[in-house]
């Protein structure tokens, strides 16, 4: 199968009932398991025939191929000429990782080891501030020295019993300044995490912290903490060796959360908890290198996707996790797939000749569902939804709100796949309206139905469930890469703003003309500056 066949294929099948599939054995053999998680892609439009075809362009592509290269250090990412070694961060058991013809694992375990040492030496109050014993943790970063911690923290919540982390990210003084409203200088730790050291919106934050800091407290660079490749850089900042955690470049900022960029999660959770987190993700490692393709769950994750976007058009993907400690998931993972998978051009420098990947967006359940599930429903638009439910909570005398829950997630799933007919909301409606009016308001109340999702059931949100999920996804994005030959790994996509915005401050300030810009942006310019000065 190539892509026009797939296109050819989705086309028509689209008005097939998916319900129609289902025989005695499609709710088990379209679904894999992978230790205690189960992936259920039966509530979809794909058959056993369309399936092989998928499997048989992912072996075209040479998925596993990829996939050893990016295990064994090849520089996979060619645009930036480096390996990617996210895995090796997880790779507990110290199984031996080359670059360039040295273990990196001694190196990795060792920062991972220091880590710990200074996250227990912060929880137990061995590293004190000026004040005494750290409360507060600040970390400031952006992108994925943001989005990883910040997730996993508020994920994690029931493991916490370190001081309360804080994230700062957006260059919008207001979130910094909120943020620090309330804190005490003298108990606080800030963590700058920025693998390049260089990124704007965390280095004015940074000093904004800095200054914050040192109006009360006598060495703040002291109490301060840096997470970056960058070690020069950390330095000439004035923050102590012994509190800088570095990383190596084959270290994406989307995949970090892995290791030094986790250790406000460590701090919050403590080590073995983050130990867990990551037996998880090296549990999917484990699983994606072994498991045969019908049973590897990234794999059909990522050929579900491929499906529903590039076969069957629908251009979004919606995740709605039906757990509130996942809130910011649905961000994170559009750093992850949209940053990775968002590229016009292959690594061959050809465009592609089908769509990038998805726009990703979504909500927790059941908020999602009061908000915007009618457009799901009803809209014209077919939204692809990810489910996604724990069997568990964490708060068992709450096991009522919890049954509700999961019956919320199921019920999403069921009414988008069976719809409501003509004839049942008629019936619904009988002998409160009549004739023409019946037909009018039973309209209304038609779903159409056979919209795809699928659903991600685990044990309950532990550190070690949270691993494998973050892992899954970030699998899916490379094989969903692998297919379309895009280069997940860099993200050239992200410059021209950046460049743009350096050049426009000056500007906004008046030290610089805005006559080389558009007349739009001049106008803009004009009118801020008007209402500001
Ligand atoms: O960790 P850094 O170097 O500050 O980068 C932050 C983020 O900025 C980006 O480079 C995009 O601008 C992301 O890929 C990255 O996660």
């Amino acid at each position: 199968m190539n892509w026009t066949d797939l296109q050819k294929t989705a086309a028509a099948v689209a008005d097939r009932p998916i319900l129609d599939l289902f025989d005695a054995e499609r709710a088990e053999s379209f679904s894999v398991e992978a230790g205690d998680l189960l992936f259920d892609y039966s509530k979809t439009n794909l058959d056993a025939e369309t399936r092989q075809g998928l499997l048989d362009m992912a072996e075209a592509a040479d998925w596993t191929g990829r996939r050893d290269a990016m295990f064994d250090g090849a520089p996979i990412n060619e645009t930036e000429g480096r390996a990617v070694l996210h895995t090796a961060l997880r790779n507990l058991d110290a199984r031996p990782v080359t670059v360039d013809g040295t273990d990196v694992m001694p190196e990795v375990l060792g920062t991972l080891g220091r880590m710990e040492g200074f996250a227990q030496a912060v929880r137990e109050g061995d590293y004190t501030g000026q004040g005494g014993r750290i409360t507060d943790v600040v970390n400031i970063g952006i992108g994925g020295s943001d989005l990883g911690p910040a997730m996993a923290v508020q994920a994690l919540s029931p493991y916490q019993d370190g001081p309360r982390c804080h994230f700062v990210s957006n260059v919008d003084g207001a979130q910094i300044a909120d943020t620090l409203r309330g804190l005490d200088p003298e108990t606080t730790l800030v963590i700058v995490a920025s693998k390049t050291f260089t990124t704007i919106e965390t280095m004015t934050n940074a000093a904004t912290a800095k200054a914050w800091m040192g109006e009360q407290v006598r060495d703040p660079a002291g109490q301060f903490a840096a997470l970056s490749s960058a070690l020069d850089k950390t330095n000439q900042w004035g923050i102590d060796e012994s509190r800088v955690f570095g990383f190596a470049d084959w270290v994406g900022g989307r995949y970090s959360v892995w290791g030094p960029i986790g250790l406000s999660l460590m701090i919050a959770v403590g080590p073995e908890a983050f130990r867990a987190f990551l037996s998880g993700g090296q549990a999917m490692d484990t699983h994606f290198r072994s498991a045969e393709p019908l049973d590897n769950m990234p794999l059909m994750l990522a050929l579900v996707g491929i499906w529903h976007n590039q076969g069957c058009g629908h251009a979004t993907r919606a995740v709605l996790p039906y757990e509130q400690r996942l809130a910011r998931l649905p961000a994170y993972l559009q750093q992850l797939e949209m940053e990775s998978n968002g590229k016009r051009v292959a690594m061959d420098g050809q465009e592609l000749p089908v769509d990038s990947g998805p726009v990703v967006w979504g909500e927790p359940g059941t908020n999602g569902q009061h908000a915007f599930y009618q457009l799901i429903h009803q809209g014209t638009r077919v939204v692809p939804c990810e489910f996604m439910v724990g069997a568990e909570s964490h708060e068992p005398d709450l096991a009522h709100q919890h049954r509700l829950l999961v019956a919320n997630a199921l019920a999403q799933a069921e009414a988008l796949l069976r719809g409501r007919s003509l004839d049942e909301a008629r019936a619904l409606l009988e002998g409160k309206f009549e004739g023409e009016e019946l037909e009018r308001q039973a309209r209304h109340r038609v779903f159409p139905g056979n919209r795809p999702s699928t659903m991600l059931v685990y044990p309950q949100l532990t550190p070690f469930v949270l691993g494998q999920i973050v892992a899954l996804y970030e699998h899916r994005v490379f094989v969903e890469g692998a297919l379309l030959g895009l280069n997940s790994f860099d993200q050239w996509g992200v410059e021209l703003g950046k460049e743009l915005a350096k050049a426009l401050e000056p500007v906004l300030a008046g030290e610089v003309s805005a006559e080389d810009k558009d007349a739009s942006t001049r106008r803009l310019v004009d009118h801020v500056r008007a209402r500001r000065d």
